[in-house]
């Protein structure tokens, strides 16, 4: 795994804010999760916890968190991490994504993942050995912590005022590995001072946790935010010089083109190419797309690499598109095949795990159309039912990349995407039933082009 590279700031801030910190385990890709708090006075653990930790007295869980260096090298670690745990870890000990966070706190997230062991040998087990050579190579990139069940005796009464009535206890408590793992002790130096926290109660946040963190790491809103990140990528991935020196060479967008400019959006297999060839051929349009063909060599590559980088590319991708979309609205219309709501959508839809109701709010400014980016004159979004869907991708029969995959396997993830679509404000946006025959949404989408855009 690659390391991060700078300073234990971030690790000590997070070791530090425990008892304000919330975490969130997720427990299933349907949005189930476990949310507990830390305090230092005795109580019981939240019925979730007890439900989900294994049983026996020698059962632990774990936490590892991904929060030292700088953002680039993080966000890969973070890639890599549960790919390397599910390598190594024993059977039953599946990395579960954890978040901890300041409630309501922007850009306080954290992540990483929770372990339950349910090894009924040691401490320290298999698992924890594996979790010991992880911390000794990523001492100051990854906060590491245990989780075990109190017995009885151990504690005084706490803040629940009655006495555990199970005789293994209720109580969990948390413990922050000190440096090196070996000396982790019941009670370990927390920078500085000796202390064990207690895994309590607290309420579930509004959103998804991840929500706190979507602006300028899974959705930019100027292009010098995503420009950042790739900047940021050279070292690592020299493809990002390309790009960036791509963007610099685009002649400056003009705002108001003189044609209009008519972009076409949807999931996949909805009909955008078969629609955006017709539209070119009714209009003498020229046709265009986002990500800009010009980057086609390089997107591959970016599709490999974290939603920080992947969606800084895309994003990018955008701006050269409207640079591209200003040029050519100056002699004809100009049909676009995907652009903004598509990296916003999927951005979001993607952060998020769950139902609908786990975006952020209608009304979110994370739905705000950048300032800096051109907005065209209408956006058509195709939209189909999920069994036309599939069925027309089965006929065309061709290659998915890992996200359409996924489209078409999760249910709750297509809901998202759609929703998201339809959340995001900016230019004039029409939903448009794609089922009927390619000649009927073609006409139609002729009507609205007619009745809202002037040239
Ligand atoms: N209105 C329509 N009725 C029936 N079949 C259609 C219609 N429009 C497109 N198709 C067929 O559905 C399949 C998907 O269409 P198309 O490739 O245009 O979708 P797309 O949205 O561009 O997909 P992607 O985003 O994956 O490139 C193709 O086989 C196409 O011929
Ligand atoms: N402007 C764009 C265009 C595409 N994407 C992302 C979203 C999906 O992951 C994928 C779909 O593209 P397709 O396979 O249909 O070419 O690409 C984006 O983020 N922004």
């Amino acid at each position: 795994m690659a390391r991060p590279s700078r300073a234990m700031s971030l690790v000590a801030a997070v070791a530090a804010q425990w008892s304000s910190r919330v975490s969130s385990v997720e427990l299933d890709p349907r949005g189930s999760f476990l949310h507990f708090a830390l305090r230092e006075r005795a109580r019981r653990a939240p019925r979730e916890f007890r439900d989900a930790a294994p049983g026996g007295p020698t059962a632990r869980c774990y936490a590892v968190l991904v929060c030292g260096g700088d953002r680039v090298p993080q966000a890969r670690l973070h890639r890599d991490l549960g790919d390397w745990l599910r390598d190594r870890l024993p059977a039953g000990c599946d990395p579960l994504p954890l978040s901890s966070y300041l409630p309501r706190v922007r850009d306080s997230l954290v992540r990483g993942y929770f372990l339950r062991d349910a090894s009924v040998s040691g401490p320290p087990s298999l698992t924890e050995w594996v979790l010991r050579d992880l911390h000794r190579e990523h001492r100051d990139a990854l906060v590491m912590c245990s989780y075990r069940r109190r017995r009885k005796e151990e504690d005084e009464d706490g803040e629940d005022g009655e006495e555990d009535e199970e005789e293994d206890g209720s109580r969990w408590s948390q413990h922050l590995w000190s440096s090196p793992p070996e000396e982790s002790q019941d009670k370990v130096q927390v920078h500085g001072s000796s202390r064990c926290l207690y895994v309590v109660p607290c309420e579930a946040p509004d959103y998804h946790p991840s929500v706190l963190n979507i602006a300028n790491s899974d959705v930019f809103y100027s292009l010098a935010e995503a420009c950042k990140v790739l900047e940021e990528c050279r070292d690592i991935i020299p493809e990002s010089r390309a790009v960036l020196q791509l963007v610099g060479q685009t002649a400056a967008a003009r705002q108001s083109p003189g044609s209009p400019v008519v972009v076409i959006e949807g999931l996949d297999a909805t009909g955008k190419t078969t629609l955006t060839q017709s539209l070119r051929e009714a209009l003498g349009a020229s046709l265009l797309q986002s990500p800009p063909q010009c980057l086609s060599p390089w997107r591959a590559r970016f599709d490999q690499e974290p939603p920080l980088i992947r969606r800084a590319f895309y994003a990018v991708g955008n701006y050269i598109t409207a640079r591209q979309m200003g040029q050519g609205a100056s002699q004809a219309p100009v049909i676009v095949d995907r652009y903004w709501h598509s990296t916003a959508a999927y951005a979001i839809a993607t952060a998020v795990s769950g139902p609908v109701s786990n975006l952020p709010p209608e009304g979110s400014e994370l739905y705000l159309w950048p300032a800096d980016l051109p907005q065209p004159s209408l956006v058509v979004l195709l939209t189909l039912d999920p069994q036309e869907r599939r069925r027309r991708l089965q006929d065309r029969g061709q290659g998915q990349t890992n996200e359409e995959q996924q489209l078409d396997h999760n249910h709750l993830f297509r809901l998202r995407v759609e929703e998201a679509y339809r959340r995001i404000r900016g230019p004039v946006c029409v939903a448009v039933d794609a089922a009927p025959s390619a000649d009927k949404v073609l006409q139609q989408v002729l009507l609205l082009i007619r009745d809202n855009c002037r040239s």
